[in-house]
């Protein structure tokens, strides 16, 4: 599999990348219209902040189907392009938010106490001691626009300099602004008005682009000093401009702005604006976090594994999805089930949790189930990324329900398919944290642990059935390693399960199903 590379990532990630044995090719800058003619020939992309994935490139990366980005920021992907083609966006996170946070408080001392304008007249061979006057944090307060990881880091850092912090971010629990010691502001205007610095850690969205303007630094106190550590425009920058000229803004410190990289814009006329060209997370440390995570994450997710990282699914942390890899496999086989054994068109799915498995995050496991449904049939490529919508395009009603406790099991998946005649039932368990059990499938009773190569059938309950199967097999070379059999009623129907060693061909398949009291037999691959 082929991994382009167009911004600078650390060697580590690329040298993991390698090791695992990816063809990569790393093309730093590369010109847009090179990228487009190219892109067709990769499996995946790592970006950083600059390259635009956009529909445009979606069109031409038609083999493409995953998207890393080295960094934290998404607002360079679009997002829904790449959900609805199948294609993982995963990012890192938590790879680069000290940098981050460190870079905003050096741009904070650092526009308030001069540092940059003052070493620019010293490097002019000027002294000058006189026009550089700054304030002291101490005793200050500080308004934190947007509480989460680097909001959070600059809080705690801003805390130790003796500042009161106050935040807003509407989308978090008060427990986390109780966490912090920070007071909650309802309102972003009430921040405003309160705080002798502003910090914005959001990310760039419709409702946070702009959302500290003209009217903001209106209600804002005469001397407030801003950094924007985040993404440009989130303090307009006319505003911003403005608000310096006037004196409302004593002071500020970017490390972002609207469009980059920008050599012209009209804040780099003003003595009392620092601009830095977004190096939030131009560290060491930083950079090896980034591009090794990165590596690994790609990796993992061209190789159709679950990633925590992936922000086109649910969020995951590593903790969580290592606590529920089993449930995903058992979920994905329990879904493989029903297109190997049934063909009729499926109106409705309902996934039902029971027990521990009820506690953790489902809808993950529901994706894996869709994704073992829809697999075995579809000629498009089905992942977690893809397989709800897929659901959706077949106008499959997709439903999930828990329960807390379920009867003989500390854990059970159960998989209810209908189609317009008839319902299918499957359902699993996980014991022992990593041993998956099919445990009934239409009410026919197993312990049957799934294996790569199985065959499933339907016989009549009468003497001889077993040994008939178990001969005609080993008439056709076919060695059976397990084989587990189930019935409701006496001399009614049966089913047997049969882990085998190896694919079984069509002539084979026929021969038995043509058997006297053989009602059906299947090959299935989980
Ligand atoms: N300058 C640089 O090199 C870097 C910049 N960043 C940027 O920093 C920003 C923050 O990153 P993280 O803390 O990791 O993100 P995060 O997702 O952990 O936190 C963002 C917070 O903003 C809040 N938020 C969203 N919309 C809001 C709104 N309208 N009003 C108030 N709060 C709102 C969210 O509830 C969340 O708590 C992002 O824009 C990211 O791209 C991140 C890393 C490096
Ligand atoms: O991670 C982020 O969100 C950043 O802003 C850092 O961007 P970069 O990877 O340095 O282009």
């Amino acid at each position: 599999m082929r991994v382009l590379i167009t911004e600078k990532i650390a060697e580590k990630g690329i040298e993991v990348l390698k090791k695992e044995g990816l063809d990569v090719d790393v093309e730093v800058g590369i010109d847009r219209g090179e990228l487009l003619k190219v892109i067709n020939n990769y499996d995946a992309i790592i970006v950083r902040s600059v390259t635009k994935i956009n529909e445009e490139f979606y069109q031409h990366a038609t083999n493409l189907k995953v998207v890393g980005r080295a960094g934290n920021g998404v607002d360079n992907i679009d997002m829904d392009g790449a959900t609805n083609r199948g294609i993982i966006v995963v990012n890192t996170p938590e790879a680069n938010t000290v940098s981050a946070a460190e870079h905003t408080i050096g741009l904070l001392i650092a526009s308030t106490r001069n540092v940059a304008q003052a070493n620019a007249k010293i490097k002019n061979r000027e002294w000058d001691r006189s026009n550089f006057k700054g304030v002291e944090l101490q005793g200050k307060t500080v308004g934190v626009v947007g509480l989460g990881r680097i909001g959070g880091l600059v809080t705690t850092r801003l805390q130790a300099f003796g500042m009161k912090v106050i935040a807003y971010d509407p989308y978090i629990t008060d427990e986390r602004f109780r966490k912090y010691g920070v007071e909650k502001k309802e309102r972003l205007q009430d921040l405003i008005k309160e705080s002798d610095f502003i910090t914005v850690h959001t990310p760039k969205t419709e409702e946070t682009f702009g959302m500290i303007g003209e009217e903001e630094f209106k209600v804002a106190k005469k001397g407030v000093r801003v950094v924007n550590c985040a993404r440009g425009g989130i303090i307009e920058e006319e505003a911003l401009a403005k608000a310096v000229k006037e004196g409302i803004v004593a002071s500020a410190g970017l490390d972002v702005l609207v469009n980059e990289p920008n050599t012209t814009s009209l804040l780099l006329d003003l003595d009392n604006v620092i601009i830095t060209p977004h190096l939030g997370a131009d560290t060491v440390e930083a950079q090896n976090n980034v591009g090794v995570t990165i590596a690994q994450e790609v990796f993992s997710a061209l190789k159709g594994k679950m990633v925590p990282n992936a922000v086109n699914l649910p969020t995951l942390q590593y903790q969580e999805l290592e606590a529920m890899k089993y449930y995903l496999k058992l979920g994905e086989n329990l879904g493989k089930l029903y297109h190997q054994l049934e063909k009729e068109a499926i109106e409705k799915i309902e996934i039902i949790y029971s027990g521990a498995v009820a506690d953790m995050e489902t809808a993950v496991v529901t994706l894996a189930v869709l994704k073992g449904i829809f697999e075995p049939i579809l000629k498009e490529r089905v992942n977690y990324v893809n397989a709800r919508l897929i659901a959706k395009n077949r106008g499959i009603a997709v439903t999930e329900s828990k329960k807390m406790v379920n009867g003989n099991f500390m854990n059970l998946i159960r998989v209810k398919i209908s189609t317009k005649n008839k319902e299918f039932t499957v359902a699993g368990t996980v014991f022992a944290k990593k041993d998956m059990r099919i445990v009934d499938v239409n009410g026919f009773v197993f312990d049957v642990t799934p294996t790569p190569y199985m065959l499933v059938a339907n016989n009549t309950d009468k003497p001889g059935m077993i040994g008939k199967m178990g001969s005609l097999l080993g008439e056709n070379n076919v060695n059976i390693a397990t084989m587990q059999v189930s019935r409701k009623h006496k001399d009614k129907e049966a089913m047997m399960f049969l882990a085998v060693d190896s694919e079984v061909n069509k002539e084979t398949l026929n021969i038995i199903n043509k058997a006297e009291g053989i009602l059906q037999i299947k090959f299935v691959k989980l």
